[in-house]
């Protein structure tokens, strides 16, 4: 049998009210959005960085006018690497609570360049077609349930301007298991069930890449890089 989520999530309902709880009591900072590790993000932003620098460099480049941030938390992506690079960025996050600390910790000065601040589940949440040349989603997949994941990632798709991409940066767990967290309600998936997912919803993956220098202990982490399948068709997940 090919493992899937539904095998760690019993009751879909309760998996998304338990995120939304357990992320209710955590503070707007930094820390909070990155579980204590805080001291992590600017090696994170680094690699993240690099990845785009590459990614501009490449044939077929992204324009540089309009990126997503999913899952944004108080907009620490947004503030340290999507305004660096696109001239506009939308955020998209469930908790109001942060957007509202993302209007103060962006700052002034970048805030001319936010146009959207979406205060919605990524479950719920359907991009305007044909808007972004970057949609980043990070550390946030997790609370997705496989076929929700995989609704998103299509409808995605259709957000993206001609030579668009879908930026993921996610935890890994290290076998070929699914972690379940009961804490946070969320899931670590394997790389297998990743790559999978991106197939069924109709993406090729381009690159993938691992991060660097994180402290030992933590999840693996990758970035990967998604673009639509030229015939752009979806498949079952069997
Ligand atoms: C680990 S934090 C990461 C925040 C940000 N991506 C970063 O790297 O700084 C996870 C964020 O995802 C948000 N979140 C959790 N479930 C979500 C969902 N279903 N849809 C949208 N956002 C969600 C949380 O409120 C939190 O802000």
């Amino acid at each position: 049998m090919e493992l899937d989520t539904s095998s760690v999530i019993d009751n879909e309902e309760s998996f998304y009210a338990n995120a939304v709880q357990y992320w209710s009591e955590i503070p707007a900072t930094i820390d909070g959005m990155l579980g204590g590790f805080g001291c992590i993000s600017q090696t994170d932003i680094r690699d993240s960085k690099l990845l785009l620098k590459q990614l501009f460099n490449s044939k077929e480049p992204p324009q540089k006018a309009y990126a997503l941030d999913c899952g944004a938390g108080i907009g620490r992506i947004t503030k340290h690497l999507l305004t660096e690079f696109f001239d506009k960025v939308d955020l998209v996050e469930q908790n109001p609570q942060f957007l509202n600390q993302a209007k103060l910790y962006i700052g002034p000065k970048l805030q001319t360049k936010i146009e959207n601040y979406y205060s919605v589940g990524l479950q719920s949440f359907v991009p305007e077609e044909n808007k972004y040349d970057v949609i980043w989603s990070q550390w946030v997949l997790g609370h997705l349930t496989d076929s929700d994941l995989i609704e998103f990632l299509k409808s995605c798709q259709k957000g993206l301007k001609p030579n668009g991409v879908i930026i993921i940066k996610e935890n890994i767990s290290s076998t070929n298991d699914i972690d379940k967290d009961e804490q946070d309600s969320s899931v670590t998936r394997p790389l297998s069930l990743y790559r999978k997912i991106f197939t069924t919803a109709g993406l090729d993956c381009r690159r993938q890449v691992k991060q660097r220098n994180f402290p030992k202990g933590l999840y693996t982490v990758y970035m990967f890089v998604l673009k639509p399948l030229p015939n752009n068709t979806y498949t079952n997940m069997q």
